[in-house]
């Protein structure tokens, strides 16, 4: 059994992003094996049904290629896994900075402008400092944050049961501080005397500082220590903060110990976050943790005629599928272009068509036309052949996957000065050998097969804008 599971899991290692491996794989623990039938336990529900739909039929593949032999998988849920943690009686963090930290040393710690550190008093509505904007109603779902979003609700409406911590990563603007205040909007609503907190991270930092500078870590330890719901957002920039993260690391270790939930956002994966405390790295981790990925085309166009229609303005689809199309990042910079598409038109006095909006994002879309980046050339290939981005660097090979990043290398090659080895890093560091097949490949298909030609000039249109 084991044997069995140490040659598949490293294949899947193989084949799968760090973040699939680590969120999806590693969890899981191989049980029996009897007659052509295999067991493997989850860690919790979210995870064996996910498991189920994305892995089972790899998984079960691998299973009959080892025993040789017909193998029927089944997925169990692991109830012994799910138990709540044991408080914690763990040492402090030492300080990563090296030695103990002692007078100003601490103080590599920014100093606060306007030292906040709430009071320790009934919980009061504006102290939990959610955004009552910022809801699952107003938040578009898409393939990029499906499983984010299905994560939030089911945390909001289980919280401190489910996943604890949840922690979602991603790159900015794409919608993690929404998810968590949309979480925090629905607890308030169905327990209104909940103790709740949303707070940056760069704040929960200076607030560290304070509390330090008034010899007050009591108040702070108590304030924390006794919140139903935590959300803190960015935790990157705990990164190199030695106090921070010890007191941080006994506030989390208290809450998870009394169930109380954790929602945790980072513009990277927990272990890619830098200058944080192994020991909290592997906390952070130990819940659930989802990416949010870049909004496709139809995310995009769903979310501009969301907030057209919010602003009261009437966006046509063609219209909505032209900025979209054009502005491929993220959500807050299509936010941008709506507020410059609707102050054009009010100011003009004249309806929003496509000619108004190409004069109203004038200086946007030259910018976006001057620059075709490797990166933008993977988001419009992942697009256009409805793959995930992180496939672009990831180690997977099926044909769906593999074909879509060498016509993207192809591209890179041709539309921008980067060199092959160049190319090859931005890939998931691949050698330029693979880039160059992918590049002679693509070019010689293109010269055989009036469909790849016609596919290929889809995207170099869509990428020059
Ligand atoms: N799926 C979505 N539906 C509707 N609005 C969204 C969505 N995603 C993001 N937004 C909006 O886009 C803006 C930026 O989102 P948000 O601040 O949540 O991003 P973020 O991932 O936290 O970014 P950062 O890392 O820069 O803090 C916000 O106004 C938010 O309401």
């Amino acid at each position: 059994m084991e044997n069995f599971w140490q040659t598949c899991s490293a294949q899947l290692e193989l084949e799968l992003t760090p973040q699939q491996f680590s969120a999806w794989i590693k969890p899981l623990i191989p049980l029996d094996y009897e007659a052509g039938k295999l067991r493997m336990a989850a860690p919790n529900r979210f995870k064996l049904d996910w498991v189920k739909t994305q892995f089972a039929s790899r998984i079960t593949a691998l299973a009959c290629q080892y025993w040789d032999a017909p193998t029927e998988v089944q997925f169990v849920l692991d109830p012994r896994l799910s138990a709540p943690k044991k408080a914690s009686t763990v040492a402090p963090v030492p300080d990563i900075n090296g030695g103990a930290p002692s007078g100003n040393a601490r103080m590599a710690d920014p100093v606060p402008s306007v030292p906040e550190l709430p009071a320790s008093a009934a919980p009061r509505r504006e102290q939990s400092r959610i955004n009552t904007d910022l809801t699952f109603d107003s938040f578009v779902t898409g393939k990029a944050n499906q499983l984010a979003r299905a994560a939030a609700i089911q945390v909001a409406n289980n919280p401190g049961v489910s996943y604890n911590p949840l922690f979602f990563y991603g790159g900015v603007g794409l919608g993690k501080t929404h998810l968590i205040h949309a979480i925090g909007n629905q607890v308030m609503a169905d327990q209104p005397g909940a103790k709740i907190r949303y707070i940056h991270a760069e704040q929960y930092v200076r607030d560290v500082v304070t509390a330090y500078q008034r010899k007050g870590f009591d108040d702070f330890k108590h304030y924390y220590h006794s919140l139903d719901m935590l959300l803190i957002d960015d935790i990157q920039f705990f990164g190199g903060k030695s106090r921070t993260q010890e007191e941080f690391f006994y506030a989390f270790e208290a809450l998870i110990a009394a169930k109380k939930q954790i929602i945790i956002t980072s513009d990277t994966y927990p272990k890619e976050i830098t200058g944080m405390d192994d020991r909290l790295i592997s906390r952070f981790d130990s819940g659930l943790t989802v990416a949010i990925e870049p909004p496709e085309l139809e995310m995009r166009v769903a979310i501009l005629l969301k907030k057209a229609k919010q602003e009261g303005v009437t966006f046509s689809d063609d219209v909505a599928f032209f900025v979209a199309k054009h502005l491929r990042s993220n959500v807050r910079e299509l936010e941008g272009a709506l507020r410059k598409i609707l102050a054009y038109s009010r100011f003009h006095g004249k309806d929003i068509t496509i000619d108004i909006v190409k004069e109203a994002l004038k200086d946007l879309l030259s910018v976006q036309n001057r620059q075709i980046s490797v990166e933008n050339i993977q988001k419009t290939v992942a697009d256009f052949f409805n793959i995930k981005v992180a496939d672009m660097y990831s180690k997977r090979r099926p044909a769906n996957i593999a074909r879509p990043r060498q016509i993207a290398m192809y591209l890179a090659k041709e539309l921008t000065q980067k060199s092959l080895p160049e190319i090859g890093e931005l890939f998931g560091g691949r050698d330029h050998t693979t880039v160059l097949h992918a590049v002679r490949k693509i070019a010689l298909d293109r010269t055989k097969n009036p469909e790849c030609n016609h596919e290929l000039h889809v995207l170099e249109q869509t990428l020059k804008g």
